[in-house]
């Protein structure tokens, strides 16, 4: 929270600033961070119109989250038929009429559309209007209306959240061959009958792990394509050896240490060429995704016309303020994390600061920022991982619960990954946790809960875990940093006492 006066609340300069408002707020982008913005401030009693050019619900919704965790779920069903003998049943190879696994997946985003609609957010109070916004000054917003027309509003404050697009990288020949991504594969490959036969998938990163495991598990045959050393380099080297091992064993040839250099056609068949210590080849494919990261979608709706940097991110300041500080950022478009509930969390300090930041401004808080990544085994973290702990320099003690010692996990058949706790040396205090395992973003929740509000591994010990569930490796990881650190003077002590009371 910031007490002192919030000096850079100016109005722009080369503008006349409108005497009466139309609107307290716009919000531009209906994703996770517009939608969250917009109820917030109806909530707050605001006259707000949200604009969405696209689809409610942004990327997550319709090209993002849940299209790629429904299909995560009928991989898997196909991964467990596969291997039903694991279970002591008769495995059998399923059968992928791929066009119902898709249209599986169009069903799920329309029963969830509803949370998003405009039907909902109208009765909440916010104006939606479906069109393309851009700002005309630092205080106008002019809308081209889908339907045609357009409408110009002027409003007191405005909350840029237009989210981010997947980055297509310069690759000679690639657009001429035709590619997929995250925002046109859900359509492209609707009515398809079967998987695609031979699958690329371009990136290592969570959405090309996803993706490569799931259309391997589906029948597809996939290369995937990573320039780094190893897959999901953001998580720490044994977390991503034990998701590299996984997608290795269903059947992705994972080409690491892999730069993918032109695209082409030879005799009708698609490929792309692959550097690798000096030397290329190439690989043929029938389709290609590419994932190789997401770039925010800044330019062409009056940003820089109104002198807002917009090289990577839109720049702001920590309380999500433009150097207009009544044009505010929130989402994939202000960074730095691209993540759906970073986007919602950052949209209460945006709506908040956009409302009331004149009187009082709260800095957006990164201190304990979670996230998954849902390949089999999921990957979960919060905090610090080791990598980044070195790198900057912390000190810190590691304490490692393995899961295949975990009950439940041996029943369920999931019995491997691990808990991975940092802590302040010599004290119980949490720095960090990552979570290797079946469910490990569910699991991870106690460690998000115990490190915002500042409790330690102590408390989680003290604290009863069903039996037999997954969420006891939380409690394991926390007993294994307990016996490592219990007091030897007092445990000579407790010796000589019942020694002395045996007589
Ligand atoms: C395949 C995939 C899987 C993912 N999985 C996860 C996951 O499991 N968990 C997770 O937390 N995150 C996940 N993400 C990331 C997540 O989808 C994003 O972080 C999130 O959607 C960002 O929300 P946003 O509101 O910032 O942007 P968006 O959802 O992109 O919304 C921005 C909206 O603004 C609209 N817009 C843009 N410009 C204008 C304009 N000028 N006028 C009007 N409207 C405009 C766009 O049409 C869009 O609808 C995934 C992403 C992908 C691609
Ligand atoms: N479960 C989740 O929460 C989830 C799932 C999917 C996406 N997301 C969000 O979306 C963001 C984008 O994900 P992403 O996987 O597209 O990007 P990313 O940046 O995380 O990974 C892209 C990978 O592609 C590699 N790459 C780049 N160019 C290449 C080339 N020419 N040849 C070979 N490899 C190349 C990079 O080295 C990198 O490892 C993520 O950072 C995340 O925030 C989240």
């Amino acid at each position: 929270m910031d007490r002192t006066e919030p000096t850079s609340n100016r109005p722009a300069s080369g503008w006349t600033r409108p005497k009466r408002f139309d609107r307290n707020l716009i919000v531009i982008g209906a994703g996770s961070a517009g939608l969250v913005s917009a109820y917030i401030a109806a909530a707050a009693k605001a006259k707000v119109t949200l604009v969405e050019a696209n689809k409610m619900g942004g990327d997550c919704l319709n090209f993002g989250c849940v299209p790629s965790k429904a299909l995560i779920k009928s991989a898997k069903v196909a991964h467990q038929m596969r291997h039903a003998d694991h279970y002591g049943l008769e495995p059998v190879e399923p059968r992928v009429p791929f066009s119902a696994v898709m249209e599986r997946i169009h069903k799920v985003i329309a029963e969830i559309e509803p949370h998003d609609s405009v039907e909902r957010y109208t009765g909440l109070g916010v104006e939606v209007l479906q069109g393309y916004a851009k700002l005309i000054d630092p205080w106008t917003v002019e809308i081209a209306l889908n339907d045609g027309g357009t409408q110009r509003l002027t409003t007191r404050a405005i909350i840029i959240a237009t989210g981010a697009q997947p980055f297509v990288p310069p690759i000679p020949g690639l657009a001429e061959i035709g590619f997929l991504t995250s925002d046109n594969m859900w359509e492209r490959l609707r009515d398809r009958p079967a998987v695609p036969q031979r699958l690329v998938v371009l990136g290592g990163g969570p959405i090309g792990c996803e993706l490569a495991q799931s259309f391997a598990r589906l029948g597809s045959e996939v290369t995937q394509i990573e320039m780094a050393p190893r897959l999901m380099m953001r998580e720490d080297e044994d977390a991503a050896q034990f998701v590299e091992a996984s997608i290795r064993e269903d059947g992705v040839n994972v080409l690491t240490r892999h730069k993918a250099v032109a695209c082409g056609t030879e005799g009708g068949e698609k490929w792309i060429e692959v550097e690798h210590d000096g030397s290329k080849r190439r690989i043929g494919f029938d389709e290609i995704i590419v994932a190789v990261g997401r770039a925010p979608r800044l330019k062409g709706f009056g940003l820089e016309e109104l002198g807002i940097k917009v090289d990577r991110v839109v720049e702001t300041n920590e309380y999500l303020q433009t150097l207009h500080p009544h044009i505010l950022a929130a989402g994939d478009v202000a960074g730095p994390y691209q993540f759906t509930h970073v986007a919602g969390h950052q949209a209460w300090f945006a709506a908040i600061n956009a409302l009331f930041g004149d009187l009082k401004r709260f800095k957006a808080d990164y201190s304990v920022i979670p996230w998954a990544t849902f390949t089999d085994p999921e990957v979960a973290r919060v905090g610090l991982s080791e990598a980044e702990a070195k790198e900057k320099n912390i000190r810190y003690e590691v304490t490692r619960f393995g899961i295949d010692d975990l009950d439940r996990a041996i029943a369920d058949g999931s019995a491997r990954g691990f808990v991975k706790v940092l802590t302040v040396p010599g004290k119980d205090k949490i720095l960090g946790a990552t979570i290797v395992g079946e469910h490990a973003g569910d699991l991870l929740a106690e460690f998000v809960f115990a490190m915002k509000h500042g409790h330690g591994l102590g408390k989680i010990l003290g604290t009863i875990h069903i039996y037999p569930t997954l969420a006891e490796a939380n409690k394991m990881v926390a007993g294994q940093w307990r016996r490592t650190h219990i007091n030897s003077f007092l445990l000579s002590l407790l010796q000589r006492f019942q020694t002395w009371r045996r007589g």
